[in-house]
């Protein structure tokens, strides 16, 4: 997949398939938007072609309370890779695109440069300034520019739409089965290993500490998960700590992973922890010996759970070391 970050760099003259949306999470909604996407393109022998955005547009007009993000700018460009998509142009969500006007958008965007043959959308897309770019204006541009408009079809769930509001509330909840079932796998946050305290190792517990740059995930707490090693291509049971521990005095939200019944340097490496289940909430415990037997509890409830999980499979990493772990 090509990634694109900003219009200027657009190629001069491809003509494309195109939808448009932040994707945050790309659950089987978003999947199914792709696959048509995917479907229409191959029809055209065009490239199909992902409009987003970064930052969010929410984040944009509403730093201080916009809702956490499900990925991470790396975790979702992989995502609608993953999805088969050519192309994802990224639009810098600034004050000049906030004040571009609907008509401005189809005419500079969609036509001018991405030179729009098919568009795909939800029938509740809003776009441009204030909003004020609808499915009707797109039905009327479609006329006037000669490109066709292909109105998504709504998945549902439980007859609700999926949408990564959804999938948030869920996280937050610690839904975690509920929260796979939208997403059509487990949630996932990735990021690079740093060094951390390195309390843990006198604990008996040593941990990677996974870097969440800006990422505030919705949810927190103690969890059985899956942690691929991006760079191998391996993946290991484990028991991960994501919250801030309040037992060693700890304020920074931290991602920590404890590997079961393996040891691997993980430092620099790119991991990904596939969160299955949660087991606890963080707690302040009153010693460290007592935070040190609660963690051999977790550890011992989440190799439990994963001795189910082992069939469960991943592309990225093999199925093959995690039956050895
Ligand atoms: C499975 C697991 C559960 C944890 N639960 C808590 C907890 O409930 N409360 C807490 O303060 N810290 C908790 N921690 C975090 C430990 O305090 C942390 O791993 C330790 O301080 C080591 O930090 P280090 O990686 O910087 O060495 C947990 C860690 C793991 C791996
Ligand atoms: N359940 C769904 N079924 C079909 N298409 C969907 C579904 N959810 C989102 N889409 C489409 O995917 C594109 C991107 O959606 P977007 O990420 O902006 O919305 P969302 O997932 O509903 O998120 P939010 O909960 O923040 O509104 C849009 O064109 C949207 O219409």
């Amino acid at each position: 997949m090509q990634l694109i970050r900003g219009l200027n760099r657009w190629p001069d003259n491809t003509e494309s398939v195109v939808t448009i949306g932040n994707f945050d999470g790309v659950h089987l909604g978003h999947q199914s938007m792709l696959a048509s996407l995917r479907s229409a393109a191959d029809t055209h022998q065009l490239p199909a072609t992902v409009i987003s955005f970064e930052p969010l547009p929410q984040e944009y007009f509403m730093p201080q309370s916009a809702p956490s993000r499900l990925q991470g700018l790396r975790d979702r460009v992989r995502s609608i890779e993953a999805s088969g998509v050519d192309r994802l142009v990224l639009l810098d969500f600034d004050s000049h695109f906030a004040e571009q006007s609907a008509e401005d958008f189809i005419s500079d965007v969609l036509i001018e440069q991405l030179q729009t043959r098919h568009l795909i959308i939800g029938d509740d897309f809003c776009f441009g300034h204030k909003r004020r770019g609808n499915f009707q204006m797109l039905t009327s541009a479609a006329k006037t520019h000669g490109f066709t408009l292909q109105r998504s079809h709504t998945c549902l769930q439980d007859e609700h739409r999926i949408s990564s509001t959804r999938v948030r509330e869920h996280l937050s909840k610690g839904e975690l089965a509920a929260a796979t079932s939208l997403l059509g796998r487990p949630y996932r946050i990735s990021g690079r290993v740093i060094h951390g305290e390195k309390v843990g190792r006198q604990l008996g517990f040593p941990t990677a500490n996974v870097a969440l740059g800006v990422l505030r995930p919705a949810l927190r707490g103690v969890f059985a998960v899956w942690a691929c090693d991006l760079e191998r291509g391996t993946r290991h049971a484990a028991v991960a700590n994501l919250g801030e521990r309040p037992t060693v005095g700890g304020r920074k939200l931290l991602l920590e992973v404890h590997l079961l019944d393996a040891e691997a340097d993980l430092y620099g490496h790119h991991l990904a922890v596939d969160f299955i289940a949660q087991l606890r909430h963080e707690q302040r415990f009153a010693s460290l010996d007592e935070l040190k037997m609660q963690i051999a509890r977790d550890a011992d409830a989440a190799r439990e759970l994963m001795k189910d999980q082992m069939t469960y499979t991943d592309p990225l990493c093999s199925t093959d070391e995690a039956r050895q772990t």
